[in-house]
């Protein structure tokens, strides 16, 4: 018994030692770092340093706040502080951007993240080590399914106006959209139906999403990051947390009944053609069947094999579907801004003498590839994200700046653990770059672009909004086509109307930037719109 006793004493003050030893550590860690002379706005929280300032932000605007007023003030590359005085890099500067973003294996998502995303995505390592789904080919192929749900969603809203009895009638887009890429994604991801618009069916995978996503549960709040920080606490659960780890569940549950079934598929298929699965012979129908048969695929090196809830999670389930119906919504939302902008992409989108393009026909059409651009550049659905120097190392620097004690850098000195913010939003809308129009939605701009832009790191259209260098987002011609189709079937059909004030309509992020109606927000997300068949003539 006293044995017992004094083992317990030992692991308490071994515990309370090591807390002390971090605590200490973490009290000193801002005093040392290599950003410590790096000019910046003063803290406003003994606690929270600069971060109740951001996030009191309309999140639209979450790092594009420091932009317009920090960075004129302070200069392109500056600091800020966060939890615990701790310190953190933001820079618009291109070419320190285009250095991290290029070398991603030294500027990693900081654990801190990988933790949260590792209970959304599983615990993987690295999803692209291959990938057969998101080449030119493949989408091309899939562009039916796009056209086709698109038009089922165009059917379940001309049915809402015809029960309306009205000429026109208010709808929740968002709602519409998002249960329509989740459709899409089950047919083209996995060739499963998730019927998520029918309103008979009760979709538990949709409220998953739903839990996971909402951006209107809670405030900001640092129990994550205690639980983080201290991992026992991760055993208490908060009303949400309980939400959230449910709606996890779910999510795995379906998604990895998913994997054995397309799995169990494909090896009775290579079974019956009595030879073993070549990766020169894939061929599949969705995109899941195609990556279970490349992980599955003879000769591929074990180290690039993913496990099956890699093959699922990080590849369909989370990271498209919501991000492209926010896309989707937000384009809605512009062309209800922008009437003429509206007027002129209907005539464009009739110039097409078919109902059910092709990808080719659909990437024929410059003002809707304008349109879908400009969606992208001023409401980027992933508006910031952020990464951690990996070792110390040297950025490179376009414009040189001025410590605090006078002198002058042209690089910067980072150390091993710095955190940093990639402003994605920022450098989209950012005025230096755009001009003095860059927050305002003219699709005309792609005509032609100001020379500044050319430098921007992103993977995609001058945009960092589906990032740039190795892990940049995979699934971005997916989007493009995915959203052009559904622009094109719903733009043809309705004239779109924003149904509240403009002033009422605010973004909130969580993973992607929804839409959330101020005076409405016991509603969760949404974006009301008033639909009107379009009537040609
Ligand atoms: C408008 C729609 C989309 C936007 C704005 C978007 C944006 C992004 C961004 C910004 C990242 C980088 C995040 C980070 O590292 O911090 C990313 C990563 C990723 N995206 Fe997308 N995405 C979209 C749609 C899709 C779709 C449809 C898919 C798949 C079907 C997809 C698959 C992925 C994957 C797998 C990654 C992780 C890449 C990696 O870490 O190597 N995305 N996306």
């Amino acid at each position: 018994m006293i044995l017992v006793s004094s083992v317990l004493w030992s692991l308490v003050y071994a515990g309370l030692a090591y807390a002390l030893f971090k605590g200490v550590q973490y009290v000193l860690k801002p005093h040392f770092s290599s950003l410590r002379y790096l000019p910046g706005p003063p803290r406003s929280d003994l606690i929270y340093g600069n971060l109740k300032e951001i996030f009191q932000e309309e999140n639209s605007v979450l790092h594009e706040v420091l932009h317009e007023s920090w960075v004129e003030k302070y200069g392109n590359t500056i600091k800020y502080k966060v939890f615990l005085n701790m310190n953190r890099l933001y820079t618009v500067d291109l070419k320190a951007l285009n250095h991290i973003l290029t070398h991603s294996a030294d500027y990693q998502k900081p654990l801190q993240s990988r933790y949260f995303l590792s209970r959304i995505l599983g615990k993987g390592e690295d999803h692209r080590k291959q990938n057969p789904a998101f080449g030119p080919a493949q989408i091309r192929e899939l562009t039916p399914i796009f056209v086709d749900q698109a038009d089922k969603l165009r059917d379940c809203w001309d049915a809402e106006i015809s029960k309306s009895g009205e000429e026109s009638t208010r709808v929740n887009v968002l709602d519409g959209l998002t249960k329509t890429t989740l459709n899409i994604i089950g047919w083209a991801g996995f060739n499963y139906d998730f019927d998520a618009l029918n309103p008979e069916k009760k979709n538990e995978l949709a409220e998953a999403f739903n839990t996971i996503f909402s951006t209107t549960e809670g405030g900001f709040s640092l129990w994550p990051l205690f639980q983080y920080l201290f991992p026992p606490l991760r055993l208490i659960q908060t009303e949400r947390g309980r939400r959230f780890s449910q709606a996890m569940s779910v999510m795995r549950r379906i998604g990895m009944q998913l994997v054995r079934e397309k799995k169990a598929a494909v090896i009775e298929s290579a079974a019956s053609e009595k030879s073993g699965v070549e990766r020169k012979d894939l061929h599949g129908r969705d995109l899941l069947t195609l990556l279970i048969r490349a992980n599955m695929a003879t000769d591929l090196p074990e180290s690039l094999r993913l496990s099956d809830e890699d093959v699922l999670s990080r590849n369909f389930l989370v990271a498209g579907h919501e991000t492209t119906s926010s896309a989707t919504t937000w384009c809605l939302f512009a062309l209800t801004q922008a009437p003429e902008v509206q007027r002129k992409l209907r005539e464009e989108l009739f110039t097409l003498n078919t109902a059910a393009p092709t990808m080719d026909e659909l990437n024929s059409l410059p003002y809707l590839d304008a349109v879908v651009r400009e969606t992208l550049r001023v409401h980027a659905p992933v508006s910031s994200t952020i990464r951690e120097a990996q070792k110390d190392d040297i950025i490179p620097l376009a414009t040189p700046f001025k410590d605090t004690r006078g002198q002058l850098h042209d690089v910067l000195k980072v150390d091993k653990g710095t955190s940093m913010i990639i402003p994605i939003l920022a450098i989209n809308r950012s005025r230096a770059l755009w001009g003095e129009d860059a927050f305002e939605f003219k699709p005309e701009r792609w005509e032609s672009l100001p020379e500044a832009v050319a430098s921007i790191p992103g993977v995609w259209g001058n945009v960092m909004s589906f990032l740039g260098g190795p892990r940049a987002c995979i699934g971005y011609r997916f989007t493009l086509v995915e959203t052009k189709a559904l622009i094109f079937s719903l733009v043809r059909a309705f004239e779109f109307e924003l149904a509240v004030p403009p002033e009422d309509i605010k973004k909130k992020s969580q993973v992607a930037q929804r839409p959330i109606v101020k005076s409405e927000m016991e509603t969760g997300n949404q974006m009301p719109l008033r639909l009107k068949r379009y009537q040609r003539i």
